[in-house]
């Protein structure tokens, strides 16, 4: 059965205490993931980081502690076949492509495979759920947008959450990822349709108690999981 995982999104840390802040977080929040989105300013327009960042922070989270920190890298880029090798010796460990920046969504599963890595596809707002549905189960996670990519702090979609229906009804144990507008506000309609992964960048990282606020999503999911 699939569980609760809130996964804070470090677009909104404070990139010049990028470490600092994701430990505060991590430790007091007691978060097993942090999501990591790369943005090449071509998929999407706007430009993050790439893989020299992931690679600093995950000195901070070293993979030889006994629960090293999940990197749940979110590839927003137009050649995700391109940073596979890079993210994957910078310390990623989930690699999620974004199914419109392919033609050969099995070409790049396998070669995230090949690298080592769990594989994820995600969809735009504006793409049906429909396209991921032929290699779905090749997948360790479908990523639903519920904004358009590229920014954070963005007001949460809540139509998206038919395709979260679709998906969840099709592929019981597949991970469910949302991504956009994220909070206590917002996360029961999400963890009612049945999403389990949740990302939350503004939420977290802005809040003055972010614990609080960690609980309270994997509370919703936890307890919608338990209805299923
Ligand atoms: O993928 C993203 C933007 O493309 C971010 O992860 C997402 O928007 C999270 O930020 P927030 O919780 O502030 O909405």
């Amino acid at each position: 059965m699939v569980k609760s995982i809130v996964a804070p999104s470090i677009l909104a840390s404070d990139f010049a205490n990028l470490g600092a802040n994701c430990k505060k977080i991590v430790t007091s929040g007691g978060v097993e993931w942090l999501h990591i989105d790369v943005m090449d300013g071509h998929f999407v327009p706007n430009i993050s980081f790439g893989a020299p960042i992931i690679s600093s922070l995950r000195k901070e989270f070293p993979e030889s502690d006994a629960n090293p920190v999940f990197f749940d890298c979110h590839m927003m880029v137009s050649n995700p076949e391109q940073w596979i090798e890079e993210i994957a010796k910078a310390g990623g460990n989930q690699y999620t492509f974004h199914v419109e920046a392919t033609d050969d969504p099995e070409r790049v599963i396998n070669a995230i495979r090949a690298k080592g890595m769990k594989v994820g596809c995600a969809v735009k707002p504006g793409t049906p759920v429909d396209a991921l549905l032929p290699f779905a189960d090749k997948l360790d996670l479908a990523l639903i947008m519920t904004v358009e990519p590229g920014f954070g702090g963005q007001k949460f979609m809540p139509e998206m959450m038919k395709k979260v229906e679709v998906l969840r009804n099709k592929f019981p144990e597949l991970n469910i990822e949302v991504d956009g507008g994220l909070g206590k506000d917002t996360i029961d309609p999400a963890a009612e349709a049945g999403a389990n992964v949740i990302v939350a960048g503004t939420s977290v990282f802005k809040a003055q108690d972010p614990k609080e606020v960690i609980d309270y999503l994997n509370a919703s999911v936890t307890r919608n999981l338990q209805k299923v």
